[in-house]
């Protein structure tokens, strides 16, 4: 892992999606399709409306969510909602989506189908991940009802959540594949989200989960 520090937020934003944009070039020079995972939640907005301004051939990029909240996708409380407005737009609009959501009671009746998009699509050759202060990294929540199945070394691709930090229902990449990725990136602003990930480092991955996502990642923070 490598821990990158920036002077202010503007400047982590800008900087991390040269860099993401660089490094989905990179991927296209050995592939003909790449994939771009990226997080929901606060944090990436700023991020997004950078990135999807890149000179990239996105026609050949598939863009998905690590997690996705349980809410239809006009919700403000929709990753998806997040990510057509402010990533699949201006030139990254040329992007394919691969979704995480289908309008059903709950994951679990569309979850085959979900994961038959995905399969083909790993590894994930891009991974942007937030962090909460609680530790937990797209919805690998400390706490939530199936955490030891996502953080399996055989976890399937896809875990339905359900956390107490949470308010609704989740469905989440597992772990296995989140740490497939190739390219890793982790951003992360504020203070207090500095001292969740400095203590992150004296717990298991059971207690704090960005811990299973680590190795090889590179970690931007702002204050
Ligand atoms: O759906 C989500 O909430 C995210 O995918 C989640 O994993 C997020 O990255 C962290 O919760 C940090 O969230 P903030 O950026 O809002 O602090």
């Amino acid at each position: 892992m490598n821990f990158i520090e920036y002077p202010d937020v503007d400047m982590l934003m800008i900087d991390l999606a040269n860099k993401i944009a660089g490094d989905l070039n990179a991927a296209l020079h050995h592939e003909d399709r790449v994939c771009l995972a990226v997080p929901g939640g606060t944090t990436p907005g700023p991020l997004f409306d950078d990135l999807c301004a890149a000179d990239l051939p996105w026609e050949n990029v598939d863009v998905m969510l690590t997690d996705e909240r349980w809410v239809p996708t006009d919700s403000d409380r929709s990753n998806t909602k997040l990510i057509r407005e402010r990533l699949l737009t201006n030139r990254a609009a040329a992007a394919r989506l691969l979704p995480l959501y289908a309008p059903a009671d709950q994951p679990e009746d569309v979850l085959p189908e979900l994961e038959a998009m995905i399969a083909p699509e790993l590894p994930i050759a891009v991974l942007l991940l937030g962090m909460g202060a609680d530790m937990h990294t797209a919805s690998l929540f400390p706490g939530a009802d199936k955490l030891s199945e996502a953080l399996a070394p055989d976890a399937p691709i896809l875990v339905p959540m359900r956390a107490p930090g949470a308010l609704e229902t989740r469905v989440t990449l597992s772990a296995r594949v989140l740490d497939g990725a190739l390219r890793k990136h982790i951003v992360i602003t504020g203070f207090e989200k500095r001292e969740a990930f400095e203590k992150a480092q004296r717990l298991s991955a059971l207690e704090a989960p960005i811990r299973a996502v680590l190795t090889g990642a590179d970690v931007h923070w702002a204050p």
